[in-house]
This record gives C-alpha cells, structure tokens and sequence, in this order.
C-alpha cells in the first residue's frame, strides 16, 4: 500500500512544486502545459509517457492541439503520494 503525503510534504508542495495546484474537491495535483503546436505538445507527452514507465506512475492528461493538461495523484493510495512529487518534478525537467 502506498501512503498519502504527510503533512509536513504537504506544507512544502508550494514551494516544491510551484507550478502545480491543488485541484479542488480531489487529492490530486495539476499543471497546463503550451507548446507552439500540436507537434511540440505531442513529443512532451512522449517524453512525459516514458518517463511514466520509468517511474512506473502514470498521469491523468487531457490534450487540446498545442495543450497538454496533466493530473496527478496515485490510484493506489487514494491521493497524493511521494510518487506524485516525483513524477511532477521529472515533468518539470522536461520543459526547464
Ligand atoms: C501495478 C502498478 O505498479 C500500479 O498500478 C501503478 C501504475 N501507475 C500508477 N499511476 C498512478 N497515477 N497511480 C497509481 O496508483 C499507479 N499504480
């Protein structure tokens, strides 16, 4: 069983994680990606699937042509997990 952010994580989720928000009514986190076009946006969600492999965790994502939206939170767990951090700050490497 994987276990939900403690308060102490969840205190530094902010600063952690600064382009992230809470959703509202979920435990789960979001970020809006814009890329020039459908062609950048689609290579971000390949780079984003495979580092999901790696990490074995896996987002929620909602595409529109040059937007990718993208949840996180673990199934396993119920909520918000370390995996949810980890995963969010890979997807932050991808675009820094
Ligand atoms: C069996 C496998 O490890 C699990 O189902 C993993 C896969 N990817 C996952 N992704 C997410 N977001 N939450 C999970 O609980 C989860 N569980």
């Amino acid at each position: 069983m994987v276990e939900t952010l403690d308060a102490t994580a969840r205190a530094s989720l902010a600063t952690d994680l600064p382009h992230w928000t809470l959703l509202e009514g979920r435990d789960a986190i979001t970020r809006s990606f814009r890329f020039a076009d459908f062609n950048e946006a689609w290579g971000f969600m390949a780079r984003v699937a495979l580092l999901a492999e790696k990490h074995d965790h896996h987002p929620e994502w909602f595409n529109v042509w040059n937007r990718v939206e993208i949840t996180l939170s673990t199934h396993d767990a119920g909520g918000l997990s370390a995996r949810d951090v980890g995963l969010a700050k890979g997807i932050d490497g991808l675009v820094a």
